[in-house]
């Protein structure tokens, strides 16, 4: 009955509520660091740039030395990288973009607005102060420049550069044991027999954690028993922080994981209010969390990319994980309206509107590689042309 299921943005919150212990810290090569997370507030211990220094290729002067007559014989030439002597008075040093500022002098003009004279040289106009970059323009000594919890981009991975760090404390990698089930799946590089398919969601599962910058455990398979299932379920306990699994979460009698789950630990919630993804179920054994995704694949990928990726950033000690969705219209009408907020694949069309792919069967992945990301259809809401809806796009996730 729809009465059973959790409304999606309750599910999210009880996600989003998971309290779990983050795993060990340790001090990698900022080399090695993307994607890691911050186990710590990192305060900069220096100014970036250190000192006062030249936005522009040109003259440094004294302001108060300077009037639209003045002609100012060149004292010293300073190029980036050297240490300037401070200027003489009345005079202006030659200076080039990012060099020190010469003791003394406050402004720079660009070369393109000075004019060379016979005695030095010539600036028609000025303006004080102009063409500096002061010490800590980028960066405070003190600051806090990257929060706990943080996941680290090429970004901050230049900024720790310009402090002159080779080094940064993070988490240690989450490490995600994986399951499939199903009596009717083989790998991979195998022929199949009448019956069977490939599985699909254990190499993409796979492929999500990688990409998010978790390591994994293992990757098991267990047939459609409730003592394979069980067994598998052992053995990733013994070397995994978070399981997911996908598959065997539905109400048929091949479906196994959650009374498993019943027998091993505590479930929280399973049956939730949207589509694709209806029967996640979420549970923990023992310290362990435990996600079971549905098993049709595009059932897998939203219910990762909407629950899996906020309890493993929560385990993994990331902090503020955002969903970047912005408002976009749609592209075509549909009257029906359903009971679960629904999530679209569609793409953007050069008319900025929002198509939707004609194939939306949850056993479907070719939608999700064919799109740009989901439109999100609330529950009992029926689409109209022209009217905006949120659109989460596949890069942000
Ligand atoms: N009587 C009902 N039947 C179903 C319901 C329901 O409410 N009542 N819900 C449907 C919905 S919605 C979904 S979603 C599925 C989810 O079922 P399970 O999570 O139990 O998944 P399975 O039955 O094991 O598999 C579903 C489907 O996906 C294929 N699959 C599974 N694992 C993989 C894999 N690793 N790689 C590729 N494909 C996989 C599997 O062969 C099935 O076709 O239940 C509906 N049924
Ligand atoms: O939830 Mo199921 O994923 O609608 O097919």
């Amino acid at each position: 009955m729809m009465s059973e299921l959790l409304p999606f943005e309750e599910a999210l919150a009880a996600m989003e509520n998971i309290q779990s212990t983050p795993p060990n810290e340790e001090q990698i090569e900022l080399n090695k660091a993307l994607g890691r997370i911050t186990c710590n507030d990192i305060i900069a211990t220096s100014f970036v740039p250190p000192d006062d220094n030249s936005a522009m290729d040109g003259y440094a002067f004294r302001f108060c030395d300077w009037s639209p007559e003045k002609v100012f014989p060149i004292s010293q030439r300073v190029p980036a990288g050297q240490a300037p002597a401070p200027l003489e008075e009345g005079t202006c040093a030659r200076i080039f973009t990012g060099a020190n500022i010469p003791k003394g002098a406050d402004t720079v003009i660009m070369q393109e607005e000075a004019q060379p004279q016979e005695a030095g040289i010539l600036f028609p106009h000025a303006k004080a102060n102009s063409n500096i970059r002061p010490q800590g323009q980028d960066i405070k000594k003190g600051q806090v420049i990257i929060h706990k919890g943080t996941k680290i981009t090429p970004m901050h991975i230049g900024l720790l550069s310009s402090l002159g760090q080779t080094k940064v404390s993070v988490f240690c990698p989450l490490k995600v044991g994986i399951l499939t089930t199903g009596d009717e799946l083989i790998p991979a590089g195998n022929t199949l027999a009448e019956g069977q398919i490939f599985n699909s969601n254990g190499p993409m599962l796979s492929a999500l954690i990688t990409q998010a910058g978790y390591q994994v455990s293992q990757c098991l398979h267990a047939k459609d028993s409730p003592q394979a299932t069980e067994s598998a379920i052992q053995t990733l306990l013994e070397c995994s922080d978070v399981i997911l699994s996908s598959g065997g979460v539905s109400v048929g009698e091949e479906d196994h994981v959650k009374t498993v789950l019943e027998k091993l630990g505590k479930v929280h919630l399973w049956k939730i209010a949207i589509k694709p993804g209806k029967p996640l179920v979420h549970a923990t054994l023992g310290n362990t969390p435990f996600l079971g995704l549905p098993g049709n694949p595009s059932s897998t990928l939203v219910t990762y990319h909407w629950f899996a990726r906020r309890l493993l950033a929560r385990c993994a000690g990331q902090e503020n994980l955002f969903d970047i969705s912005y408002p976009v219209d749609a592209g075509f009408n549909r009257s029906k309206t359903i009971k679960r907020d629904e999530f679209l694949r569609v793409s953007i069309s050069s008319d900025g509107l929002a198509y939707a792919h004609p194939q939306q069967s949850s056993g479907a992945l070719i939608a999700a590689c064919e799109s740009q990301g989901y439109l999100h259809i609330k529950a009992h809401t029926p689409i109209e042309y022209g009217c905006s809806y949120a659109f989460y796009p596949f890069s942000g996730f």
